[in-house]
């Protein structure tokens, strides 16, 4: 798979909703509720970061949730990038990019959205081919301005910002002409989780994605 394609293909994922929700599943029992409650809100392209010992397998069982598609993140190295794909995941995201894990994901077979914070380690990235991209850590790294800044020499190259998005803030992103989608945890609290509250979830899925639209969002009845 070419770097272009890869994007190609990750820009149809940001068409399936403006937020990808990035999740890190501590107890496998989460990952169908979970799973589901997103998609039921709205939002079914799904990041599991490769932070637990259980996120292999919970990409594996988010994957046969209806509807949803399944990514894995914090991908970082070339036996990440196996193991995730071999569990199913369809695209893999990672908060930085060294040569060794595109032509990795590359030779995979599995789009990725590589991650960078500054302008040359966006040319670095667009110089291979990656014209999508994930901003990391986006809060932290300048936030609005420092895309819109951005934007000016390499308009070229489209964001998803993440690290520190969340319904304060999706839509002024969103807003920028270079951001196509953002990723963000806060669609699924940990606590939310442990409460087993996935009607909870699937209401502020469907919250972020009513504001992410620039919808108003009703009040509770
Ligand atoms: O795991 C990765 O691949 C990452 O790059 C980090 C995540 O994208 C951020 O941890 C999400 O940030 P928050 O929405 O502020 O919690």
């Amino acid at each position: 798979m070419t770097p272009h394609q890869a994007s190609d293909s990750l820009r149809e994922l940001a068409e399936l909703a403006p937020i990808i929700p990035v999740i890190v599943v501590k107890d496998i029992d989460h990952a169908r509720p979970l799973a589901e409650a997103l998609v039921a809100g709205g939002l079914p392209a799904l990041e599991v970061t490769l932070r637990t010992p259980v996120a292999l397998e919970a990409i594996r069982i988010m994957s046969q949730v209806e509807g949803a598609v399944v990514g894995a993140g914090t991908v970082l190295t070339p036996n990440d990038v196996e193991r995730a794909h071999a569990a199913g995941a369809t695209f893999a995201v990672s908060p930085g990019s060294t040569p060794t894990l595109l032509q990795a994901c590359e030779a995979e077979g599995l789009p990725i959205l590589p991650g960078a914070a500054t302008p040359s380690e966006v040319m670095a990235n667009l110089e291979r081919g990656y014209e999508l991209q994930k901003f990391f850590p986006a809060e932290a790294a300048g936030g609005v301005p420092m895309l819109k800044s951005i934007g000016g020499p390499l308009p070229q190259v489209s964001f998803c910002p993440t690290g520190g998005v969340s319904v304060k803030n999706v839509t002024q992103y969103l807003a920028l002409p270079n951001v196509i989608c953002c990723g963000g945890s806060w669609v699924a609290p940990e606590a939310m989780m442990a409460a087993g509250d996935w009607d909870g979830i699937a209401r502020l899925a469907a919250e972020a994605l009513a504001i992410a639209r620039g919808e108003s969002v009703a009040e509770p009845a």
